[in-house]
């Protein structure tokens, strides 16, 4: 089939080069050139395991890139992966979507055939149907349903595993109101289907949209809750990893996000929850939990500093921060919890010194002023105290490094690092 993904970020690369992987031709469209450039050059903008040498592969034979949107004409589908932010009250700003819609469906005028547009974005329900949809139609000058036609494939991937996730899914949803779009999909993505046993589920457009809400609004309720049992277990001394460990083996609880401590950041977890919760606001639902499990996690990284303060006054002295990035492996500091720990100790007084193995660039734009260590050796050095709060493996071999300390205490967010004689060490939740 050929293909056209408008928005070459996370999510409209890694779909561009696995469609490609699948056997499709594939057109990236893409406003920033510097993306289109490299895209054509067989090169990937994004850090993502696997996606190089699938871009090395394809760019130029099965994947092309543009700064032109006339190209969609010349494909049957077209997939919308472009971002939507928070606004400043949470909702989400669908403004970029509905630009690429404008443009897109403009384009659309002059083209013969029939063609498919689908929202890869994650929308609130009602989106595609009463956003996208007119505005196709204004702009396109075409019908619904008559050649033009809309579909929500939501996505699911993990940054660190996009490749992996997207070729391996656990599911994959096609919502639509319509057959046709519906078995445009089918046909689309009939080259995974056929290698593995993935779950399809047909549904409706809004169904479509809440659903991957729903998902994200889950795992990030299921850490908070983690991390309020885990807090209960700190004040009465029990670790609540034994306990994570014991629950997870009940089947209804599954053992996966249950890793307690500082909780969750990231581009989708907090703008999603939030988008969600807005969405419930406007029609008149009061999302107690969900508003609950955002307090949770915003209470994790003041707990940690809590903690911290417990074993002395840190204005002044040197304190090391282990880990930046919002998770590990990724460059990626968006709602890392390594910035309200770093803002609170520079409330505090104290020198901060940060460490992270691929994060520090991004990371140095938000806090410019505190100093970055180019290992954690460094970072500990002298340190009068660290605070860890990205769970990178190399943590977890940290040994005689921290004989170096001036005084050595460590508040771990995250279960990482190992306890050892000499060293003062607190766990947030054990
Ligand atoms: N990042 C992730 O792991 C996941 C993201 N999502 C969702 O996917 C959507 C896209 O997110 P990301 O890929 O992370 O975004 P991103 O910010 O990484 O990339 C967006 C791309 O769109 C381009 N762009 C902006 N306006 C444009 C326009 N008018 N025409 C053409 N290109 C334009 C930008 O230059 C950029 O390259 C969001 O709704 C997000 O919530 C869903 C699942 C996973
Ligand atoms: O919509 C999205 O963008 C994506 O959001 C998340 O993916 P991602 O943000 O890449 O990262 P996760 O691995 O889910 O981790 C999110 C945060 O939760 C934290 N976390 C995760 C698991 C856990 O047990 N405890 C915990 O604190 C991580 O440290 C991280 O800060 C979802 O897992 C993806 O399915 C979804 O597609």
């Amino acid at each position: 089939m050929n293909v056209s993904i408008i928005g070459s970020g996370y999510v409209g690369t890694t779909l561009a080069a696995c469609l490609a992987e699948l056997g499709h031709t594939v057109t990236a469209i893409d406003v920033d050139e510097s993306v289109v450039d490299r895209l054509n050059a067989g090169d990937a903008p994004i850090h993502e395991p696997g996606l190089a040498d699938l871009l090395a592969e394809h760019a130029g034979t099965r994947l092309t890139a543009t700064t032109s949107y006339d190209a969609v004409r010349d494909t049957d589908v077209t997939f919308l992966a472009l971002p939507t932010p928070s606004r400043e009250d949470g909702s989400i700003d669908t403004g970029l979507v509905e630009q690429g819609t404008e443009s897109l469906g403009a384009a659309l005028r002059e083209k013969q055939g029939s063609h498919l547009v689908v929202v890869k974005s994650t929308v609130v329900p009602g989106t595609t149907a009463d956003r996208v949809a007119p505005l196709l139609e204004e702009t396109s000058g075409k019908r619904l349903g008559e050649g033009i036609d809309v579909a929500m494939n939501p996505e699911f991937l993990r940054e660190g595993h996009a490749v992996s996730d997207f070729l391996d899914p656990d599911k994959l949803v096609f919502g639509a109101e319509r057959e046709g779009p519906i078995s445009t999909l089918r046909e689309l993505y009939r080259p995974l289907t056929e290698r593995g046993d993935v779950p399809v589920v047909e549904t409706g457009l809004r169904e479509a949209e809440m659903i991957k809400y729903a998902n994200n609004a889950f795992l990030a309720t299921k850490i908070s809750l983690m991390n309020e049992l885990g807090n209960i277990c700190k004040e009465y001394g029990v670790d609540a990893y034994e306990v994570a460990d014991a629950i997870g083996l009940d089947d209804r609880i599954g053992s996966q996000f249950l890793a307690s401590g500082v909780g969750w950041g990231g581009s989708c977890f907090p703008k999603d929850v939030a988008a969600l919760v807005a969405a419930a606001d406007a029609a008149g639902y009061d999302a107690g939990l969900l508003k609950a499990a955002v307090d949770v996690n915003d209470q994790q990284p003041r707990r940690l500093l809590a903690l911290l303060d417990d074993h002395g006054d840190v204005a002044g002295e040197r304190v090391a921060v282990l880990g930046l990035a919002f998770k590990p492996g990724t460059d990626d500091v968006r709602e890392s919890r390594a910035i309200p720990v770093i803002q609170g100790l520079l409330d505090r007084g104290a020198d901060v010194v940060g460490y992270d193995p691929v994060a520090t660039d991004r990371m140095r734009q938000r806090f410019p002023e505190i100093e970055y260590a180019d290992s954690a050796a460094a970072a500990l050095r002298g340190a009068h105290a660290a605070v860890v709060v990205t769970d990178w493996d190399e943590f977890a071999a940290l040994d005689e490094e921290f004989e170096a300390m001036a005084r050595p205490v460590v508040v771990d967010g995250r279960r990482i690092v190992e306890r050892r004689d000499g060293l003062t060490y607190e766990g947030l939740t054990w």
